[in-house]
Formats: C-alpha cells, sequence, structure tokens
C-alpha cells in the first residue's frame, strides 16, 4: 500500500508525519516504524507521528521514537499541532490527546505554544535532578555543555542501574543568563542526542527556574531556540507550562508500506 507523509521538524528534532484518520496504519508494527525512521534504510526521523480522530479532540496524536518505543514528545506535539492546521483540522487553537493526557495549543506568529501536563515535584538525584514532564528527565549542570560528552555520559545514565528497566532521558545544561540555559540532550529511543528535545528542555526550564524562582526560562538548543512559561507551586510542583517554539514542514512524500 502507498502512503502520503510529510517530514516536520521542531529546532531540529525531526519527525515523519503521517495523516492516518483512516485508520490504514498498523501502530502494532514497530518494525516499520524503525525502518521508516532509519536515517540509512528509510525516511529518516527522530520520530513518527500518526494524527488520528479522536471523539471529543481534535485529534489523537500517536508518537513513536525512532526505535518504535513510545512516549510524550514536546517537539513531535507542537510538529503535529502545526501539521493539522495544515490538513485543516484546527485553526489557530488546538485541543488533542497525546500518551501522557489532554494538551490545549495555539499557533501565533509562526510559533505553536504547547500546554504541558502539570509537573507534581522536582526529585534530587545527589547533584543532579529529575523530573517527569509526560517522559522521564534527568537533569544534570555542568560547566561547558558545548564541550561535554553528552553521547557517553548520556547513554552511561540512561541504561544505569537507578533507571532500570525503562531507562530516562538525560539532559546536560550550562547557565548563559539570568534566565537563559544552554541544553543538550541523549535521547532514550533515539539512543543519541538530538537537536532538541521539547520535555527535556521543559524539565531543565523548571529546575532552573526553580533555583532562581522565575516564570520564564529562554534556551538555546542544538537545532534552535524555544522558551518555556509555567507557574510554580508548593513543594516543587508546576502548573500552566508552556512549551514554546517554531514548528516547520520541510518536505512530503510517498513510501510503499
Ligand atoms: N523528543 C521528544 C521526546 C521523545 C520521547 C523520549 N525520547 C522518550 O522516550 O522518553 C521531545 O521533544 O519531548
Amino acid at each position: 500500500m502507498e502512503i502520503s507523509f510529510y517530514k516536520y521538524q521542531g529546532t531540529g528534532n525531526d519527525f515523519v508525519m503521517i495523516d492516518d484518520r483512516s485508520e490504514h496504519f498498523d501502530e502494532q508494527n514497530l518494525d516499520l516504524v524503525s525502518q521508516l525512521c532509519d536515517r540509512k534504510f528509510g525516511i529518516g526521523a527522530d520520530g513518527l507521528i500518526l494524527i488520528r480522530n479522536k471523539e471529543g479532540y481534535d485529534f489523537e496524536m500517536i508518537y513513536f521514537n525512532a526505535d518504535g518505543s513510545q512516549s510524550m514528545c514536546g517537539n513531535g506535539a507542537r510538529c503535529a499541532v502545526a501539521f493539522s492546521s495544515f490538513l485543516g483540522i484546527v485553526a489557530a487553537q488546538a485541543h488533542f490527546l497525546a500518551i501522557d493526557g489532554p494538551h490545549q495549543a495555539r499557533i501565533i506568529n509562526g510559533n505553536v505554544e504547547l500546554g504541558m501536563g502539570n509537573v507534581v515535584s522536582l526529585e534530587n538525584k545527589g547533584e543532579d535532578f529529575f523530573v517527569d514532564t509526560g517522559s522521564p528527565h534527568h537533569v544534570r549542570f555542568v560547566e561547558d555543555v558545548e564541550h561535554y560528552p553528552v553521547v557517553d555520559t548520556g547513554a552511561a545514565i540512561r541504561y544505569s542501574d537507578d533507571y532500570r528497566p525503562s531507562g530516562t532521558n538525560v539532559n546536560f545544561i550550562s547557565v548563559l543568563g539570568d534566565d537563559h540555559i544552554y541544553v543538550r540532550t541523549y535521547e532514550r529511543g533515539v539512543e543519541d542526542e538530538t537537536l532538541s528535545c521539547g520535555t527535556g528542555v521543559t524539565a531543565c526550564a523548571l529546575v532552573f527556574g526553580s533555583q532562581k524562582n522565575i516564570d520564564h526560562v529562554d534556551i538555546k538548543a542544538q537545532g534552535g531556540n524555544l522558551a518555556v512559561k509555567f507557574t510554580q507551586g508548593e513543594n516543587g510542583s508546576f502548573k500552566d507550562i508552556v512549551l514554546i517554539g517554531p514548528a516547520e514542514q520541510v518536505f512530503k512524500g510517498s513510501t510503499v508500506i
């Protein structure tokens, strides 16, 4: 069967996007997902997203990492909103379902502003932190993230006994200013550094924001700039979390599955 697909990127985190409102894509076929995401033998992407109809919502986002595993994806969700707008499913506002629950989003000045789920706590891990922003994230401050061994250290933490069996994503932060950080992320499910991770930069912004007692953090990622706004609550909790950044269609094509 021949299917159409689109490629989107959000600050360099790239996704195969499929309009699957007709439900022709077999979401149990994880070999197909990883084959389509393969950068040598397939289309190539960090992840694959199906857009499906869902009663009570504008759409449902079904997200897969490049290896076929599933989790919440912040950049993917921003791209899914842009794709749904392109398809005419939504206009400037969207209400959709993802694996971690319902989300609201809006498109303003070319950016997608994505409402994230509430965060109940920041966990201390020695000098590091753990935050669940829909996906699990280990967060470590380092002196010079530009030259830090993100892949080697990220993989060691991701596969450490502490995070078995499901593992974690691993983020490294250097402080650039009072409300500005530089983040690099090793992603579970891609098993490599990606150019940006939406749930990861959100986790980093919350950790940094709690230390500085601020409600807005600008983030530099390898693939571009993002921002996160939030309201701090009691005992390390956060609500009204919004991830802001661009989402762009980069090409379309068709493939036989
Ligand atoms: N790139 C994503 C995160 C995708 C999920 C992650 N790799 C996991 O398995 O937890 C983002 O933008 O949030």
